[in-house]
């Protein structure tokens, strides 16, 4: 991939040198003549930006005011690392810790030869690339952290940072959601008559099933074994039985076919709504729970609705 280099110089032959060598290296040049050009050219390039040289001795605004004000905005802006090294005539110690110290990588004395720069332009490219890496598993892991792996929805910390989001929302803008606890009926059964595998059919079945009716709103969420929560944003109290009843049938409507055999299932959910107020996530859960306890004890196969 082409890297694309923010060449920060005062004198026009500096620059067009640098721009000069660094073409030949295959990299894309953009320039700036002061500080405060190079804070413009960051902040329009930040997006695709690899590397910024960056003089000391510039008029307006020298090089360390400049990278240490690159470096707030990253800051703020929770931006990638992106290297920076300082181009100077200065050989003093003291600046070249000043370089490290506004947030500098590195520091060269002009004049710089091609080799030098090059080698340092892998070096810097190749720490980039390190951290890229890095990012991108961090990423994988978060995902990984917060989905349940048979069904690929959320696990039930996710689910219940999900809530908490919602809830803020609710506290917010006043808009009512609900909050049910479905849980399979006799699922037991289903893993010591068909077999494990087949019970875990089943519940990426209903899981799809669920998906297929939930909106783009509404969420789901494995709390544990065969019990999950669905959260509907923006309901209110005289809809949610009913399009709760929706998830009961969908659930019931057919079996689920594994290995040419048919698993009939049925589930019992507990709805509990919540309208704002300090009411806290575990309160909502647990009453969401009682609900579904009252459906189990009562027969099973039902809408239990608290309000
Ligand atoms: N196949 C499969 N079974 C699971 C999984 N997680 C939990 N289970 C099983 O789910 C069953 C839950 O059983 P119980 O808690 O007794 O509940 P039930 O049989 O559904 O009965 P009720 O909830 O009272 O209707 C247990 O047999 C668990 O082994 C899973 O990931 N895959």
């Amino acid at each position: 991939m082409l890297m694309k280099v923010l060449v920060v110089d005062d004198t026009n032959t500096d620059r067009l040198l640098l721009k000069l060598h660094l073409t030949k290296l295959d990299y894309e040049v953009i320039e700036a003549s002061n500080g405060q050009e190079a804070i413009d050219q960051f902040m329009a390039h930040s997006q695709d930006l690899d590397l910024i040289l960056m003089d000391v001795q510039m008029p307006k605004m020298n090089g360390f005011e400049a990278v240490k004000a690159i470096r707030e905005i990253q800051e703020i802006k929770k931006q990638e690392w992106l290297p920076i090294i300082f181009l100077s005539a200065s050989a003093e110690e003291s600046d070249v810790e000043e370089g490290i110290l506004v947030g500098g990588d590195d520091y060269l004395i002009k004049p710089i030869s091609q080799k030098v720069l090059s080698a340092k332009m892998l070096a810097m490219q190749r720490i980039a690339d390190m951290r890229r890496r890095l990012a991108e598993s961090i990423l994988v892991l978060e995902e990984l952290a917060s989905t349940d792996h048979l069904t690929g929805v959320a696990n039930r910390r996710a689910f219940e940072v999900m809530l908490e989001r919602e809830m803020t929302f609710t506290r917010q803008y006043g808009k009512p959601l609900a909050c049910a606890i479905f849980d399979l009926d006799k699922f037991k059964a289903v893993n010591d008559t068909f077999g494990h595998d087949a019970g875990d059919a089943v519940l990426v079945d209903i899981v799809e099933r669920i998906k297929s009716i939930l909106g783009e709103s509404g969420i789901i969420g494995r709390l544990g074994g065969e019990e999950f929560g669905i959260i509907l944003p923006n309901i209110c109290e005289e809809d949610a039985p009913s399009a709760f009843e929706r998830y009961r049938c969908i659930v019931e409507e057919k079996p689920v076919i594994h290995k040419g055999r048919n698993i009939s299932i049925t589930t019992s959910i507990g709805v509990a709504s919540f309208k704002g107020g300090r009411e806290q996530k575990q309160t909502l859960l647990k009453r969401a729970d009682e609900a579904l306890y009252e459906a189990k004890d009562t027969g099973r196969n039902k809408v239990i609705y608290h309000q």
